[in-house]
């Protein structure tokens, strides 16, 4: 994850001329490195840099379709690497540069892992993570070495006085409260760059209405930066294409922020659902129809909401689902699995030391559902079986026996 410090960097030219003159460096446009790339660099390729065999004024008198073909697409990945390279280390530089200091809210698991990968990548930067208890600071990783340039501290004005930057890792539940206690310290121009995934309980609020909210300042520069990212990968320096390949949205009408958010939140409550039907050992085939209807769901609500279909077809959507909901390292996963082997949610929360945010967001789908007018049945069982209110299994007999077309792909999604 190139997150903060280098997303920011893949910048082209101002976004919102509204916002403080150190928030002009952020990019005009999400940024994927993905196919879009392979896209644009096609879309730009120039005959005579690119020629095409079908084209060429002096035809091979020995023509090999495979060694032309191979040719065709050495050229065009050699062009893509040059491309990207150069993007990439003019725009890292620029704000890696500027940026002196980053504070960190919130000393779990990510808020930890984002202070030791922004640390990283420069020593001179200060960052300082803004913690309650120093006492269980850097209890998350033990076994890690964190950068000597990560200083944790409890006072707030010190940790916020002079900062370029804010990371926000504070779990949504907590993060209003703990805003509010910390505002009379944040500079008005601080840009937010939100990593919270979540939905508030009782009140629906995303990221990007809690943080000006709380702070009391509408114009609170913010950015919500999501995709699929394991605290622990991020640790132990694995390949995390944040920068790269997650979306970077700034918070105007033309940043599709709704869609990054729910796509976040929501993508935690259909991991429980996954790991629910690990935990009952139903099979890989019931796994690949109950994410991809919940992948539906999402994108149901979600464009409902506003999002751009293609913010949720991407990766702080899909890539994200399939992250969390595939693979053993989610906590809201393992919540799921051990729901779907007969534990009481009880016993479980008892047993965690960290946060599942799609329990308490789960709570919050039902009224999304209700509010929009949307069919969401995979979401909602989960959101009942939290509740306690439908056992794992009577769940998965209900939407087994849900009527064809009325959950399915093919649906349009109302109720
Ligand atoms: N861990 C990951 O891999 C990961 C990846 C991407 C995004 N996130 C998101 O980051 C956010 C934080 O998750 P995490 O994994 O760091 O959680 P965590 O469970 O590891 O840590 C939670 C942190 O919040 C603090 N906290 C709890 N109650 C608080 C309160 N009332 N006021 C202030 N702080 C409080 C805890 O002390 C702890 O430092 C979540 O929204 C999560 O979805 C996590
Ligand atoms: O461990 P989880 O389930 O909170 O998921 C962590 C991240 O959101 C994965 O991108």
């Amino acid at each position: 994850m190139a997150a903060v410090l280098e997303a920011p960097f893949f910048s082209s030219k101002p976004h919102n001329t509204n916002l403080p003159s150190k928030f002009h460096t952020f990019p005009s446009k999400p940024t994927f490195l993905t196919l879009r790339y392979t896209h644009s660099c096609a879309a730009n390729a120039s005959p005579s840099q690119d020629p095409h065999p079908n084209s060429d004024p002096d035809p091979d008198p020995d023509p090999d379709p495979t060694r032309d073909r191979r040719r065709i697409v050495r050229v065009a990945w050699q062009k893509l690497v040059r491309w990207s390279r150069s993007w990439r280390s003019k725009a890292n530089t620029d704000v890696l540069q500027r940026t002196n200091k980053v504070v960190v809210l919130g000393g779990g698991s990510f808020g930890t892992a984002m202070a030791a990968h922004v640390a990283n990548r420069k020593a001179e930067l200060e960052v300082k993570m803004l913690v309650r208890d120093p006492q269980v600071c850097f209890k998350y990783f033990p076994d890690h070495r964190l950068p000597e340039n990560v200083v944790a501290t409890t006072d707030a004005k010190s940790a916020l006085l002079g900062a370029d930057y804010c990371l926000h890792a504070v779990p949504v539940q907590f993060s209003a409260s703990f805003l509010e206690s910390v505002a009379e310290y944040v500079d008005p121009g601080l840009p937010f760059i939100s990593l919270s995934k979540g939905l508030e309980l009782n009140t629906l609020r995303m990221m990007a209405q809690i943080i000006p909210q709380a702070l009391r300042n509408p114009r609170q520069p913010f950015v919500a930066l999501s995709g699929p990212s394991f605290a622990l990968e991020l640790m132990d320096k694995l390949p995390t294409d944040i920068g790269a390949n997650v979306q970077l949205v700034i918070s105007d009408n033309s940043s599709d922020v709704t869609g990054v958010e729910i796509a976040g939140a929501l993508k935690n409550v259909l991991a429980i659902a996954a790991g629910i039907v690990e935990g009952m050992n139903l099979g890989n085939n019931s796994m690949a129809a109950l994410v991809s209807q919940g992948c539906s769901e999402i994108r149901w609500l979600a464009t409902k909401m506003g999002a751009k279909p293609t913010t949720i077809t991407g990766l702080s959507g899909t890539g994200d689902i399939m992250l969390t909901c595939f693979v053993n390292l989610s906590r809201n996963r393992t919540v799921g699995v051990r729901l779907g082997s007969g534990e009481k949610l009880e016993n479980i929360l008892n047993s965690m030391n960290q946060v599942a945010e799609g329990i308490s967001t789960a709570g919050a789908v039902i009224a999304l559902a209700q509010k929009y007018n949307v069919k969401m049945p995979v979401l909602t069982a989960v959101a009942r079986i939290i509740d306690n209110e439908l056992t794992p299994k009577k769940a998965v007999f209900e939407l087994m026996s849900l009527p064809q077309g009325s959950h399915s792909l093919t649906s349009g999604g109302s109720i």
